[in-house]
């Protein structure tokens, strides 16, 4: 591969030399060295004058460059939900030879037919470190989901575990945007509107269709992923919050342009309706050297979320804590919500203070960033990070049995959660699991007994 990267810094590949140049490209990453605000017409230019002015498609795009849209809704969709931008690149994306099926590895996809819908309650310990060499699309690992790619509805639940960086190699989904919540190690993603570094406690949010590269800040890194085929992910409405809190627009932040300017083998791996397909370019697609636009990926740090909670009593529902949703045409009926439960204060009176018990019409795959879950035990057989959990459509859950007797008995004072970051993926379709998680070794086989022992206590 011969050539020069352009933008604020860049890597070579392979081993301990490659984490190094992604940990340098990633600290020159300052807050300020991103575009702020989520759904923004953002614009960004690696060289200057690169971006036209004034038009998106002027006869001749300034300094040779070639100009392509990008959409992420249809073009007639109303302008509050509109999504595309525009490329301007060293060569259009249309020069690429045929895609060829390649396997899919552990990745599957909407409709998830392998199994049979489970009522159960489902848990999983994290993953088990994949063999040396595995990079993150190798390292992808579907769970579950609902939907059909082909219809842009539904979403998937995949974890990852990765131990290489992509090399040569970059990966784009035409099924749906993809929300990766890192649990261990950090990831450097090398898009085509630049780079974006992600840790544990923050997210990233690849739009449908986005090429980009992985790379590790950390020798070994696992995650969760959520793809979401349907309506691109909001800001949820605030209502009688007002104009502000939760997730807090300025806070999601877009990449600043940075192209690489690279002759010779590159590998693209598209995943196209659950299967993925490969060229090799004879050059690098992350070839963009100034965009504008609003399809764009963002990075967010989930301790910027401005947790909104009870201060009088009952415990509230976790819609409250709603980061970003994928709405349906339904209002309220979300394809797939990105919940978080962050650290807060817990103050209300005469209070079952945790998580109730409930059955819901949602459907809650639960992971867990750090620390531990305030309506589960953690520990060896808990709810541990890098685990998740699956509660199904109307399947009976809550508090633990330990957590209820805690709870029930605990003097009330105003108390801090501190130390845990979990979240949930909840979707208003029954998650079928995959075979793989079905019959996985790190499928808790006993997650039933958590709630054995609730002993009756109504005696008239
Ligand atoms: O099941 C869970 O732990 C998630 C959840 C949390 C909460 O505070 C209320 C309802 C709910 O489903
Ligand atoms: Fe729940």
């Amino acid at each position: 591969m011969t050539g020069t990267e352009h933008g604020p810094e860049h890597g070579p590949v392979g081993g301990e030399q490659a984490i190094k140049a992604a940990r340098a490209a990633a600290e020159g990453l300052s807050e300020r060295s991103y575009s702020p605000g989520f759904g923004n017409e953002h614009s960004s230019e690696a060289v200057p004058g690169a971006l036209p002015q004034g038009r998106n498609s002027p006869q001749r795009a300034p300094l040779g460059l070639y100009a392509e849209q990008l959409s992420g809704t249809a073009f007639t969709e109303p302008r509050r939900a509109n999504r595309r931008s525009w490329l301007y690149r060293i060569r259009p994306s249309a020069a690429h030879p045929p895609f060829r099926r390649i396997a899919n590895g552990a990745l599957r996809a909407a409709p998830f037919t392998e199994s049979v819908p489970d009522p159960n309650r489902l848990r999983w310990d994290p993953l088990p470190e994949p063999p040396e060499g595995t990079d993150f699309v190798d390292g992808l690992w579907t769970v579950g989901g609902n939907g059909d790619v082909t219809q842009r509805a539904g979403m998937a639940v995949h974890l990852y575990a990765a131990n290489s960086p992509m090399s040569r190699r970059v990966f784009s989904d035409a099924d749906g945007e993809l929300l990766i919540v890192p649990e261990r190690g950090g990831l450097l993603l090398r898009t085509e509107f630049g780079l974006l570094a992600v840790r544990p406690g923050q997210v990233a949010l690849l739009p449908r269709g986005v090429r980009f590269r992985v790379e590790l800040l950390d020798p070994s890194v696992r995650g969760y992923v959520c793809e979401n085929y349907g309506q691109p992910f909001v800001l949820p409405d605030l209502g009688p919050i007002g104009a502000n809190g939760l997730a807090n627009a300025r806070d999601f932040l877009a990449p600043v342009a940075a192209y690489e300017d690279v002759e010779g083998p590159v590998e693209v791996v598209g995943k196209f309706c659950g299967n993925l397909w490969s060229a090799t370019y004879d050059h690098s697609p992350l070839d963009v050297v100034a965009w504008h636009g609003n399809h764009v990926p963002y990075v967010y740090d989930l301790h910027r979320f401005n947790v909104i909670g009870s201060i009088s009593f009952d415990h509230p529902d976790p819609s409250i804590f709603t980061v970003l949703t994928s709405p349906s045409d339904t209002p309220g009926l979300a394809g797939v919500d990105f919940v978080v439960f962050a650290p807060r204060w817990l103050v209300g009176e005469d209070t079952f203070r945790p998580p109730y018990f409930h059955r819901n019409v949602m459907s809650e795959y639960m992971g867990l960033i750090e620390g531990a879950y305030d309506a589960k035990a953690a520990g060896e057989g808990g709810f541990v990070p890098g685990g998740g959990s699956l509660h199904n459509m109307m399947s009976a859950h809550g508090p633990d049995r330990d957590t209820f007797e805690k709870a029930s008995a605990a003097e009330l004072r105003p108390q801090k959660l501190e130390d845990g970051l979990a979240f949930m993926f909840e979707t208003r379709w029954p998650i079928t699991v995959t075979e793989q998680a079905r019959t996985a070794e790190h499928l808790q086989r006993d997650y039933d007994r958590v709630w054995q022992g609730l002993e009756r206590h109504f005696r008239p």
